[in-house]
């Protein structure tokens, strides 16, 4: 491709040197720029790409993008004021513009995302379509799976990956919008069909510092698409669309709202409802428990029904929808007591599992729950107190120390749990925990192993473990019977 070609749709403010050459491909890290590449200059958190313009031209770069001048470079340069934009309008030219060929459904919220994806996913299937997912679990495009490392992928890697669905035949791609990505520019410029909102508790203030930045993140993506479908329910809902100019339509479950959930129950299988919508009302089952549950399925419904999917076909496939990897998943293991793995890892989510578990469980709650390091440390005692006002039992643990001392991050929990209703104890290494959970669970118990969810790892100061929590229950099993 020439270079005047993949820079066309950014508004430079000086383009120094030649800028009618041919270039091979773009890269945002010099060290995998190779003969003839562009390599584009993010100011990062943790170092600086303009920094490293200089290797990128050693490695080949022709041409690069950056956001000021550096002095004898050969290279063409071409300035622009905002360099994570200008790489997202880049990949985007660079690969053909495969977002305008699908239909594209952000999903953004604190909680709730990836397993609303999914149901999105099942109906849109269900109705003969080919989809592409992309997420916290994985990447799909029908159902090849594409393994990630984030949320929402960086801008070049997005783009790819809707090229990749397009030639693949996908129709829908169905993504959740992490506040990271809105913020850091990863889906800038993208056309989105339909945004919808989940919901906003607190999260990620490590990165956003208030609730009010954290929402403002959120709401960009209503600037960015033709239909927004959000929670009526939820308390930042105004903020969210706040600046938005597309037709909106509201679920909920207490406010009057265009599509609304009555006569809920509630099973230990999952849940039953009457949805009310502008094209008709219908029964519905989704087998994943609890009220969040209904919230998932009303704003997948909003989705579907902006696609043209009729309500009676929704509900058809939302009965046949399986609940997601390390979301309310129960353990297949021969035992009187239940485990069950959930990915909670905000108050608002432990609330959500605990008081749902509770809901059915015939004997006790035990939770299994720890908080993740280098991330929002404000949330580490609120989730100590709702596991221990809430829980029978619950035993803190590690979730992903990262760079932290594991110990002080339990410490930060329990500073929490000081007058908290239930018994508990603290136990760093994860699998001791589990054990002590298993060895001390009685008939009817449930435990919930809460955070880790999906994740098959965890993530020490120098290393990453292999991790995987079904393993771990079985192998725990395995060693109780034994003794026995
Ligand atoms: C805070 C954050 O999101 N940071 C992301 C961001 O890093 P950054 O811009 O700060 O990069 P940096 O490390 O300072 O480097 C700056 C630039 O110099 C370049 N560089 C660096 C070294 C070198 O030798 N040469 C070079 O060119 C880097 O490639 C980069 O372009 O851009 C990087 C490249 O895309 C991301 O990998 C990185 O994600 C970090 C690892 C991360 O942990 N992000 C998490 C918090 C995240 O994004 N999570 C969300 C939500 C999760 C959820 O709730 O589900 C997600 O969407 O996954
Ligand atoms: N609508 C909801 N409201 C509140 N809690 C929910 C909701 N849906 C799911 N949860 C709880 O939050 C956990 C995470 O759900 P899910 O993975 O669907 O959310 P997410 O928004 O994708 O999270 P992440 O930000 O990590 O990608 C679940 O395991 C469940 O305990
Ligand atoms: N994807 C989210 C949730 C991770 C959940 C938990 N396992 C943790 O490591 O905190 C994040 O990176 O903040
Ligand atoms: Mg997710």
């Amino acid at each position: 491709m020439k270079l005047t070609e993949l820079i066309k749709n950014l508004t430079p403010l000086k383009i120094n040197g030649k800028s009618d050459i041919g270039i091979n491909k773009i890269e945002y890290d010099s060290r995998k720029v190779t003969q003839n590449d562009v390599f584009v200059a993010i100011r990062g958190y943790k170092t600086d790409g303009h920094k490293y313009i200089e290797q990128a031209v050693k490695n080949g770069a022709a041409a690069v993008i950056a956001e000021e001048h550096t002095e004898n470079i050969k290279a063409c340069e071409i300035i622009v004021d905002n360099t994570r934009r200008a790489l997202s309008l880049a990949a985007a030219t660079y690969y053909g513009e495969p977002a305008k060929k699908m239909k594209l459904i952000g999903v953004t919220g604190t909680n709730g995302k990836t397993t609303t994806t999914y149901l999105v996913k099942s109906v849109l299937e269900f109705t003969g379509h080919k989809v592409g997912l992309i997420g916290t679990n994985q990447n799909m495009i029908g159902n090849k799976v594409i393994p990630t490392e984030h949320t929402t992928p960086e801008s070049l890697e997005l783009q790819k990956l809707f090229a990749d669905m397009v030639s693949e035949g996908a129709e829908y791609c169905i993504m959740e919008v992490s506040s990271h990505s809105l913020c850091l520019d990863r889906v800038y410029g993208i056309p989105f069909y339909i945004g919808a909102f989940t919901n906003l508790t607190q999260d990620h203030l490590d990165f956003h510092k208030t609730m009010d930045e954290y929402a403002k993140a959120k709401s960009i993506l209503f600037t960015m698409c033709e239909r927004a479908v959000v929670n009526a329910d939820d308390d930042y809902v105004k903020t969210i669309i706040g600046n938005a100019d597309c037709k909106i339509v509201k679920y909920g479950i207490d406010k009057k709202c265009d599509i609304c959930a009555k006569n809920i129950k509630y099973n230990q299988r999952g849940v039953l409802f009457e949805v009310d919508t502008p094209f008709g009302n219908e029964n519905i089952r989704l087998d994943i428990p609890g009220r969040f549950s209904v919230y998932n399925a009303l704003c997948a419904i909003g989705i579907c029904q902006g696609t043209g999917i009729g309500i009676s076909d929704i509900a058809k496939a939302l009965v046949l929808a399986k609940g997601v990897k390390g979301r309310a998943e129960v353990v297949n293991i021969p035992t009187d007591y239940t485990v069950m793995i959930d990915y909670a890892h905000t108050p608002d989510g432990l609330e959500n599992i605990i008081k749902t578990v509770k809901g059915f469980a015939k004997g006790r709650v035990i939770t299994v729950f720890g908080c993740g390091g280098d991330r929002d440390s404000a949330k580490r005692p609120k989730m100590g107190k709702i596991a221990g006002d809430l829980s029978d039992f619950c035993v803190v643990t590690s979730d992903n120390p990262r760079t932290e001392d594991p110990e002080a991050i339990l410490k930060d929990i329990l500073e929490g749990m000081k007058d908290v209703k239930a018994d508990f104890t603290a136990i760093c290494d994860r699998t001791d925990a589990i054990e002590y959970a298993m060895r001390h669970a009685k008939a009817n118990d449930v435990i919930i192993l809460a955070g880790k969810g999906h994740e098959t790892y965890q993530i020490l100061k120098d290393k990453t473990i292999h991790y995987d929590e079904r393993e771990i229950v079985r192998d725990i099993l395995a060693k109780i019977n034994s003794e026995a």
